[in-house]
C-alpha cells in the first residue's frame, strides 16, 4: 500500500499538487486519471522519489520516504518496478538481455539462476520463444510485454505504469491491461497507473484517482465512475464520443 498524505508540490511560484490525499492499495490496479497537465506525472515523480515535495508524507507499507536514510532508499529501489511510456527497451540487447537487466543491476543472482528466472517471466507474459530476438524484430504488444516481463522480474512490491497502452490498437490494449491487472493480483503488488485511456477505465479501474488542477478531484472504482452524477468527472469521462454515446444510451435504458 502507498499512502499519499496532504502532498504539495510547486515549481517556483506555480503550484501543481496542492494537497492530495490517496491510497494506492495493494493486489489492485490503481490509476491515476485526469486532463493533460493536471499533475499525474508529477505525482508519479514524486512517488518514485524523483522530486521532493514541499509538504506532505509519501509511505510505503506504513514508513515514510522522507524518513528513509540512503540504503533504505536504495532498497526500495529494488522493490520498485516501472513500466515507462513506450517501452523504453534497449534497442542493442536482445529480449533476454533486456529482461535481465535489473537482475544484474540489483541482484546478486547467478547466471544460470539469472536464465531461469528469465525464461519464467517471459514465459508467463506469453514470449517463450522470442529470447534471442531483438525488440525491432517483434511487435509492439510483444515489446510492451517484454517490458512487463523486465519491471516484474525483481519482484516488485510496487509497479508503476506510465500509459501502457500509447500506440497500441484496442485488442492489444485490453490484453496488456489484464495482463498488468493479474499480476498484480498474482504477486501482490501496488500497482499504479496513470492513463488516458478510457477502456483502461472499464477494464482495470478498481481504485481510480481523478486529478483536476493538482486537486484529487474524485475518487472511486469503475463501476461509479461510470454512474456519478459529479460534472467535473462527467464532463472528463465522456470527452470521448464514443463514452457520451454509452451515456446518451444508458440515459435513454438503452
Ligand atoms: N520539472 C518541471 N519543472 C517545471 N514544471 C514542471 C515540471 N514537470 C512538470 N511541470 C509542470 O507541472 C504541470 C503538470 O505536469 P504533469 O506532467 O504532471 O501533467 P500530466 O497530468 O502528467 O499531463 P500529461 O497527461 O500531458 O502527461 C504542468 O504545468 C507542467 O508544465
Amino acid at each position: 500500500m502507498i499512502e499519499i498524505k496532504n502532498l504539495h508540490k510547486s515549481f517556483g511560484e506555480e503550484k501543481i499538487l496542492k494537497g492530495i490525499d490517496f491510497v494506492f492499495e495493494t493486489g489492485k490496479t490503481n490509476l491515476i486519471i485526469g486532463q493533460s497537465g493536471s499533475g499525474k506525472s508529477v505525482l508519479l515523480k514524486c512517488m518514485l522519489g524523483l522530486f521532493t515535495p514541499e509538504q506532505g508524507t509519501i509511505e510505503y507499507d506504513g514508513d515514510a520516504y522522507s524518513s528513509f536514510n540512503e540504503e533504505q532508499k536504495r532498497d526500495l529501489r529494488t522493490k520498485v518496478g516501472m513500466l515507462f511510456q513506450g517501452g523504453a527497451l534497449f534497442d542493442s540487447m536482445t529480449v533476454e538481455e533486456n529482461v535481465m537487466f535489473p537482475l544484474r543491476m540489483f541482484t546478486k543472482t547467478k547466471k544460470k539462476d539469472l536464465k531461469d528466472r528469465v525464461h519464467e517471466v517471459l514465459e508467463r507474459v506469453n514470449l517463450n520463444d522470442t529470447g534471442q530476438k531483438y525488440p525491432a524484430e517483434i511487435s509492439g504488444g510483444m515489446q510492451k510485454r517484454v517490458a512487463i516481463a523486465r519491471a516484474i522480474v525483481n519482484r516488485p512490491k510496487y509497479l508503476f505504469c506510465d500509459e501502457p497502452n500509447s500506440g497500441l490498437d484496442p485488442h492489444t490494449a485490453t490484453v496488456i491491461d489484464n495482463l498488468i491487472h493479474d499480476l498484480t493480483v498474482e504477486y501482490d503488488i501496488t500497482t499504479v497507473v496513470i492513463t488516458h485511456d478510457m477502456n483502461s477505465l472499464l477494464e482495470i479501474g478498481e481504485n481510480i484517482a481523478f486529478l483536476k488542477d493538482g486537486v484529487l478531484a474524485w475518487k472511486g472504482d469503475k463501476t461509479q465512475i461510470f454512474k456519478t452524477e459529479d460534472e467535473t468527472v462527467t464532463d472528463f469521462v465522456y470527452s470521448s464520443d464514443l463514452f457520451k454515446k454509452v451515456r446518451v444510451a444508458q440515459q435513454r435504458g438503452i
